[in-house]
């Protein structure tokens, strides 16, 4: 596989000022008999980090979905929990979760050999080419958009992203959709995105999504079986033909599996984009210096739009073997979550965490342990989502467009406020724009 040059030039430097709260002088798991699933709804994001910090621990133990869970935060905690072989994945995501945002079978529930063997093929698709493919298809279809939202009174951009993401997510996976199809595959995809930690129809749809996008795209995969060389070099094939670690193909509801893993999150990069374009608004110098063609500072922006705003809360781990860390005992068969979000907040790695910052990306990088919305670790060896310099580079496509390619207003009448009991969280009016004009 080609090398991989990476996204946020993680370099293995010690962040300053690291200090773990040490577990050992408190009691970390008082509340085992209450469940505190209440207030973990409540408050996704910050939840682990505010119990933490009263607690004065990085881990303590609670109960969430009705079942004993071990929370981690802290950079040291991303340590043990991605460097540890004892903890696992098989068994510890939520079945709702299975249901509606992975799938089942898919790489996120797999371990050891198994797990390398689907994560090298995932990586194969990371190469400098593919890259650039992607981010040739993102600019084209910037392109095309501004031209069409340059004739529409008012644009979402939320809305209007996510087509335009699953447009360029299907062609670069080689699932071919004519544009007719495109509004209601995107809607699929985003209800699957938007489904784990719903409640009633929100949460049906997304079950409802998976089952039918995974039949018809199971059938797919079955026609690029019988036709392999049609679908030639692209990542559709590359899945339908990839053999497992017992050198079995894979079946094909479980490729279809990994073929939403593709275009799931490529669609979830929408997110980003209007968090991007929400921080370009509130900080018209930073939209600025971007247009002005200051490149790093385009890069330094884009990380600082993935380490500050909300998307995925946390990551799950299940203990394979017994084990202690920081005066912690961690049981077998426990389920384990890692704070990511308080993680980019943590005010022992970040200065002034809420600020929204992208100068800080200038003086550090972001270490493999300390700048974890996509996870952290290696992503190679571990769960660390593969798809980060994809987003990096989605993401700049789209930061440009917006800076350099297009002028806009933005709509003075719009609730921008986060909601932070919603996961994946957005902007209540999903950004909307105006007097749009191509530049
Ligand atoms: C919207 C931006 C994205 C966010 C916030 C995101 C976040 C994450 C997170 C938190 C994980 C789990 C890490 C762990 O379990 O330790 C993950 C895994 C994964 N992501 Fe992403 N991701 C994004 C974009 C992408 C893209 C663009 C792709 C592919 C095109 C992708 C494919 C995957 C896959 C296949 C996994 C499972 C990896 C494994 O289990 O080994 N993601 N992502």
């Amino acid at each position: 596989m080609t090398t991989l040059e990476s996204p946020s030039r993680q370099g293995e430097r010690e962040p300053a000022a690291r200090c773990p709260r040490s577990g050992a002088e408190r009691s970390t798991s008082p509340v085992l008999g209450v469940d505190d699933t209440p207030a973990f709804r409540l408050n996704p994001y910050t939840f682990i980090s505010e119990r933490a910090r009263d607690l004065g621990t990085d881990v303590f133990d609670t109960r969430l979905l009705l079942r004993a869970t071990t929370c981690m935060t802290g950079p040291e905690a991303a340590r043990v929990f991605y460097g540890e072989r004892r903890l696992v994945r098989h068994g510890a995501a939520p079945r709702r979760l299975l249901l509606t945002l992975f799938g089942r079978g898919g790489v996120q529930s797999l371990d050891g050999e198994a797990h390398a063997v689907r994560k090298a093929m995932f990586m194969s698709l990371m190469t400098p080419q593919e890259r650039e493919r992607m981010r040739e298809l993102a600019g084209e279809a910037w392109r095309e958009r501004i031209g069409r939202w340059s004739r529409m009174p008012r644009v979402n951009l939320f809305e209007e992203v996510s087509e335009l993401l699953c447009e360029v997510a299907c062609a670069w996976t080689g699932v071919r959709l004519d544009r007719r199809s495109i509004p209601h595959a995107t809607a699929r995809l985003r209800a699957m995105i938007e489904a784990p930690a719903a409640v009633g129809p929100r949460y049906l749809r997304g079950r409802t999504a998976r089952v039918q996008a995974e039949k018809g795209i199971a059938e797919l995969v079955r026609r690029v079986r019988e036709r392999p060389e049609r679908f030639a070099g692209t990542p559709l094939q590359a899945v339908a033909l990839h053999r497992d670690a017992d050198g079995a193909p894979l079946d094909p509801r479980v490729a279809a599996v990994e073929v939403l893993n593709l275009l799931r999150p490529i669609v979830a990069v929408g997110r980003f984009v209007t968090f991007a374009a929400l921080a370009l608004h509130a900080n018209p110098h930073c939209h600025e210096r971007i247009a002005a063609g200051d490149d790093a500072y385009l890069e330094h922006f884009v990380q600082e739009v993935r380490r500050f705003y909300p998307f995925f809360p946390m990551v799950a781990a299940k203990v394979a073997e017994p084990f202690e860390w920081n005066g912690h005992r961690f049981p077998k068969g426990r389920r384990v979550l890692l704070d990511l979000h308080g993680i980019d907040h943590d005010s022992r790695v970040w200065e002034e965490p809420e600020e929204f910052r992208p100068e800080r990306f200038g003086t550090r990088d972001g270490g493999a342990f300390d700048l974890v919305p996509q996870g952290g670790g290696d992503h190679h060896r571990g769960h660390r989502c593969p798809g980060e310099w994809l987003t990096v580079d989605l993401m700049k496509v789209a930061v440009t467009a917006l800076t350099r390619w297009m002028s806009y207003g933005v709509l003075p009448e719009q609730d921008l406020s986060i909601p932070r009991w919603r996961a994946p969280a957005l902007p209540t009016s999903g950004f909307v724009i105006d007097r749009v004009i191509p530049a």
